[in-house]
């Protein structure tokens, strides 16, 4: 919680001012690193409620496979509404290359069951990636992948987990991006019989965009609460089966969200 105020704070005061594709403008600076030790509480930003829900389904949806918002709406988000076709499409985004990247010979492959296979049989791997990015495809997808690459990493029955955000919405995005990846390490963990690690958050292009600055300056004036604690109330068989019931934020205690425009 400190080290992403840190980040709002490093930003504010040495980010450059620079021009962006949706013409809003941001203060940016590049190449920057969090560090979350799972044990230690949940990072789940406490300096405003974020809405757990969203976060909660959009990961559901992209361990889907789905790259539809009709499972999204059903259930209540509207976060992907903005870049979704008139038939509710993204394209071939997150879900589709987690669960069915297109291989050469009309194979597809599903990176978080060999990811987990790995884990489980070659802890000592260095190669447990799951990459989005998948540069064939970049065109054909209504928004290029933000979160692009994870990788896993198991010692001393640990299980920790770094993700690489090219571009980073410091005030929007990075909270939802902390939380859904730090929920994800704690699955990946549970179905490998392992404890969590750390979450290693390392971000590009790390911005506050200029319509954001005032609320990121009310958010500074604040002060954390301790972090919550995430329950899994059942370790279901696979990874493809946990239920929004499955999980609860104990202690979730946060100042009131703050409203923001979302940079389209
Ligand atoms: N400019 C931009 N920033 C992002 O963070 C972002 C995108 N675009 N495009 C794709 C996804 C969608 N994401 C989003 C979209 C909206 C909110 C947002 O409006 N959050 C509100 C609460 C909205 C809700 O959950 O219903 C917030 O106050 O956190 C957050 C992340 C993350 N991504
Ligand atoms: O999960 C996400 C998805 C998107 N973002 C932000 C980062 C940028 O502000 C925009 C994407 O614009 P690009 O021009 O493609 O970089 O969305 C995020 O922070 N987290």
């Amino acid at each position: 919680m400190q080290q992403y105020l840190e980040l709002l704070r490093h930003v504010r005061a040495r980010g450059v001012r620079k021009a962006d594709r949706t013409g809003t403008g941001t203060l940016s600076v590049f190449g920057y690193q969090m560090r979350f030790d799972l044990a230690a509480g949940f990072p789940l930003i406490t300096t405003k409620k974020l809405h757990v829900k969203s976060i909660l389904y959009e990961l559901l949806w992209f361990l889907r496979g789905d790259t539809n918002i009709a499972y999204l709406r059903d259930h209540g988000v509207s976060i992907w509404d903005e870049w979704a076709d008139e038939q509710g499409e993204l394209g071939p985004i997150y879900g589709r290359q987690w669960r069915s990247w297109a291989a050469p010979n009309g194979r597809t492959i599903d990176q978080i069951s060999r990811s987990i296979d790995l884990i489980r049989r070659n802890p000592d791997s260095r190669r447990i990636i799951v990459s989005a990015w998948n540069v064939g495809e970049l065109e054909s997808m209504t928004l290029t992948p933000c979160h692009a690459l994870f990788q896993f990493w198991v010692a001393e029955g640990k299980l920790s987990c770094q993700l690489y955000q090219r571009s980073a919405d410091l005030f929007l995005g990075v909270p939802f991006n902390v939380a859904s990846y730090a929920l994800l390490t704690h699955l990946f963990a549970q179905q490998c019989d392992l404890a969590p690690g750390e979450f290693i958050w390392t971000g590009g292009d790390c911005h506050l965009y200029l319509n954001h600055l005032e609320q990121a300056d009310e958010q500074l004036g604040r002060t954390p609460h301790a972090p919550p604690r995430l329950a899994i109330r059942r370790k279901p068989p696979s990874i493809f089966e946990y239920e929004y019931e499955d999980f609860e934020f104990l202690d979730y205690q946060a100042h009131p969200a703050i409203k923001a425009p979302i940079a389209v």
